[in-house]
């Protein structure tokens, strides 16, 4: 199975103290791989620096083989990224914003605007300015801001923030598609754990800068009902000072 991201002992650390700590995953071909772990545990952090936002302390990454911290521009060609977005201006409609991004991408085919439009479902709001999008198009113009230079690795931070169930279930469903038909794999960032595994083929727990479990969905659910259930059968023992967490306790309050 190719590997598409490699994520070896990265650590960063801001200068409160706060940050990540030796976190290790990989991701491989056609994986829809969540990150998950309440605010402030660290998966924006990992994201920022997977992606250059931020640079690590320690630690490596690789995308398609290729390290971000001497072969950047080689690792990034076949990633895009939506991390802390509002990138479109509300003044223009959908697809003026798009034309906008475009113009990153000087190599870009005739028609492509149009394709990322009809597969976020935007095609017949393309015209209407953004500030009459509700969030959940803002979040899936986003998605078509992303998909223009036909990434193999997309990398989301949160994608259903905000939304209400309706415009959750429309993106989960965008995934899940992008994935089957357009062959993506995804990286995304959660603090919905019910989320996560309805979406998701792979997992990391991440909390308190640590990712303290991570595996197949299906395997972990073979001994729990619930990802829920795992989680907090995880934190207690770290808290309860578990042998098998006690790497995490120091970490813990
Ligand atoms: N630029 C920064 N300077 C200092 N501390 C930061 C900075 N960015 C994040 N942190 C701290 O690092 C920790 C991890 O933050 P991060 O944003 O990665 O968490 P998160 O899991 O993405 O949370 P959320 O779901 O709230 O976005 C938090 O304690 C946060 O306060």
């Amino acid at each position: 199975m190719e590997k598409v991201l490699h994520v070896q002992a990265l650590t960063k650390q801001y200068r409160n103290g706060r940050g990540v700590e030796d976190v290790c995953f990989d991701v491989y071909k056609g994986d829809v791989y969540g990150l998950f772990g309440p605010n402030g545990a660290g998966k924006t952090t990992v994201l920022k620096v997977i992606t250059g936002l931020c640079i690590a302390d320690k630690g490596t990454v690789q995308l398609f083989g290729h390290r971000i911290r001497d072969q950047f521009e080689t690792a990034m060609e076949r990633v895009s990224a939506v991390i802390e977005t509002a990138i479109a201006y509300d003044y223009m409609s959908g697809a003026e914003n798009l034309r906008l991004v475009s113009r990153f991408y000087p190599d870009l085919p005739k028609g492509r605007i149009d394709e990322v439009l009809e597969q976020v479902g935007l095609t017949s709001y393309q015209y209407e300015k953004v500030s009459q999008y509700s969030l959940g198009m803002k979040q899936r113009l986003a998605l078509a801001a992303s998909l223009l230079s036909h990434p193999r690795l997309l990398i989301w931070d949160e994608p259903t923030n905000g939304l209400d169930i309706e415009g959750m279930v429309e993106v989960r469903r965008l995934i899940q598609r992008l994935a089957r038909e357009q062959e993506i794999t995804f990286l995304i960032s959660s603090h919905m754990i019910h989320e996560m595994e309805q979406i998701c083929n792979r997992v990391g727990f991440i909390y308190k800068g640590k990712l303290f479990r991570q595996g197949n969905l299906k395997e972990l659910l073979n001994d729990h009902q619930t990802l829920e259930q795992i989680y907090l059968n995880e934190i207690q023992g770290i808290k309860e000072g578990n042998p098998d967490a006690s790497y995490l306790r120091q970490s813990v309050e």
